[in-house]
């Protein structure tokens, strides 16, 4: 009995020691957050820091990223306008518009930096440069949670907190209060939700975010007073917007514009193109050629594309254990990874019948050679003039409204043929073909010079200077007028290697009767510049007598329906 009484009284001493211990365990384990006890949460604390040892090498596009404005190619009035409105005493909010892939954002994350240098810059030395992408950031139209702007989290809300159940409103600052005192960078800034936008644009005015909330009493003694400085004073959100976008200024609200300086960043030119892959090439530690760099530079349509193609083509060279980077492997990632060739456009050097090189614009203040082809049949009494590639209908915008108006380059055309009509040519006689590839832009008028001269060349079958450019509208009776966009189409042409472009007298500046590699000819009519039709100078404004036989056919593609 005894002996029982003993082993009872051991067992319970044990139970009794082994519940203490655990008691006493789970309190050395603190408090407990919500479900987890400190303990849990150390454990994955220390898995997270474990994880956080592991890190692969640094991306290749991260070591390609520009570091310094010299590293951003062929941007150099972008960079100059960037810092002009940054950089200074009063920096400015700033619009960069510009085609993806182009050296906008790199351009963005760089300027802060330089403003911090100048003494006078009120950017300090910890001024943040916080970033947002418009086309990710959460908009909800209840206003419970706006990480661009700011919100107030409500005691309703799920997750309110002891705050929450204390019936305290709590303001979540936004990215516009993080960016406070520095830039805030907004990429597609186009895409922002109209309702955002608004609150952006009341965020500049105010410098600082006013939140409201149906919670909050101003005399409540439990709300604590960091929280009534917040609805009362605001969060503060003093900082320069720098909205970065691909859409055309047009389509951004008036109101941003208006408080924005508006830079533009230009497509790139395929030697600029070149460039990037060059270095791209080389930060990788890979060797190129100049023969794959140019193939690059034909399949990029853009800077960031000529960094992946290069990106691509280095990793499987180094796989195969190489350390060069031929043109084949650049095929080999123009076929896996489905580029086109680009049609950066060259001038035809040969000379051709039909074939005059127009200018245009495109984007802000970027040329490129525009091909106009004709081609003419002769056919007594049944002429007819088609004209393809033309867009019929282009859309304009005038401020809010949106008008549709037929395209200005068919426009050309009709002026072009009641030109080619008073120089005696007899159109009724004649099918001619008109082709304008790759659609025309806004600027059609000025195509006008240019396609009343391929029409010319084709019905009296002289080549064309496969090395001339031409820029002007032309006018009923022949003059040649005044164009938008002639430094942008001269430097287009100069890339195309074009050796001689013609531009209307009216656009004429003293700047360029000194050019040493283009000759730039001011012409005042359609009979001047008709003397350039062909390279060799032709002594006289040509003759043109109405033809009097049949089948004059151009050197294009005759089109037998004509
Ligand atoms: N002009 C340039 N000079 C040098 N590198 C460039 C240039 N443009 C683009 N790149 C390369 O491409 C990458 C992407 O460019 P970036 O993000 O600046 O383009 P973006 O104009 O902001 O385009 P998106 O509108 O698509 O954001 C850069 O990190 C850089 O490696």
């Amino acid at each position: 009995m005894g002996t029982l009484l003993l082993a009872t009284e051991v067992v319970f001493l044990v139970l009794a020691g082994f519940y203490i211990w655990n008691v006493m365990k789970s309190q050395s384990g603190g408090r407990t957050f919500g479900p987890f006890s400190v303990r849990d949460s150390r454990r994955d604390l220390d898995e997270w820091a474990r994880k956080r040892e592991t890190s692969l090498t640094e991306p290749l596009n991260e070591r390609v990223r520009p570091q310094r404005f010299e590293d951003i190619v062929g941007q150099s009035e972008g960079i100059k306008a960037l810092r002009a409105a940054l950089c200074g005493p009063h920096p400015q909010h700033v619009i960069l518009y510009g085609p993806p892939g182009v050296g906008k954002t790199a351009a963005a994350r760089l300027v802060l930096e330089e403003a911090k240098e100048n003494p006078k810059s009120p950017f300090g030395p910890e001024a943040p440069f916080i970033e947002v992408d418009a086309t990710t950031v959460r908009f909800d139209e209840r206003g419970i949670a706006d990480p661009l702007i700011g919100s107030v989290h409500d005691p309703i809300y799920q997750g309110a907190g002891a705050m929450g159940a204390a019936g305290i409103p709590q303001p979540k600052p936004g990215a516009v209060t993080r960016a406070h005192g520095g830039i805030l960078f907004i990429d597609e800034i186009g895409e922002l939700h109209p309702i955002q936008m608004n609150k952006l644009l009341k965020v500049l005015e105010d410098r600082r975010v006013l939140l409201e909330s149906a919670y909050y009493r101003p005399g409540d003694s439990a709300i604590p007073p960091h929280i009534h400085d917040l609805f009362q004073n605001g969060l503060p959100a003093d900082f320069r917007l720098i909205g970065a976008t691909t859409r055309p200024a047009h389509e951004l609200p008036p109101a941003l514009r208006s408080r924005c300086v508006e830079i533009y960043f230009r497509p790139l030119y395929p030697d600029e193109l070149a460039q990037i892959a060059e270095r791209a090439a080389r930060r990788i530690g890979v060797e190129i050629p100049p023969e794959a760099v140019q193939a690059v530079a034909g399949y990029a349509g853009n800077g960031r594309d000529a960094v992946n193609l290069i990106q691509i083509a280095a990793g499987a060279v180094q796989n195969e254990g190489r350390d060069r980077v031929e043109p084949e492997d650049v095929e080999w990632v123009v076929q896996v990874a489905g580029y086109s060739p680009q049609p950066h456009h060259r001038v035809a050097g040969r000379p051709t019948v039909g074939l005059v090189h127009g200018l245009a614009v495109y984007g802000p203040n970027v040329g490129r050679v525009l091909p106009i082809e004709a081609s003419a049949l002769y056919r007594p009494g049944a002429g007819q003039i088609r004209v393809t590639g033309v867009i019929d209908e282009e859309e304009v915008s005038h401020g809010a409204r949106r008008m549709k108006r037929r395209s200005t380059a068919q426009g050309s055309v009709e002026n072009a043929e009641t030109v080619l009509r008073r120089f005696g040519i007899a159109l009724d006689d004649w099918s001619v073909h008109i082709n304008i590839p790759g659609g025309v832009p806004a600027d059609g008028p000025s195509a006008g010079l240019a396609i009343a001269m391929a029409m010319y060349s084709a019905i009296r079958e002289i080549p064309v200077d496969g090395f001339l450019a031409v820029t002007g509208e032309i006018s009923l009776s022949g003059s040649v007028k005044a164009v938008d966009g002639v430094p942008a189409k001269i430097e287009a042409a100069r890339k195309a290697g074009a050796r001689r472009v013609l531009i209307p007298d009216d656009n004429w500046s003293e700047r360029w009767s000194c050019d040493p590699e283009l000759e730039i000819i001011p012409v005042r009519d359609f009979g001047e510049a008709l003397v350039y039709l062909k390279g060799t100078l032709l002594p006289t404004v040509p003759d043109l007598p109405a033809p009097a036989v049949a089948a004059a056919g151009s050197g294009l593609e005759a089109d037998a329906s004509l």
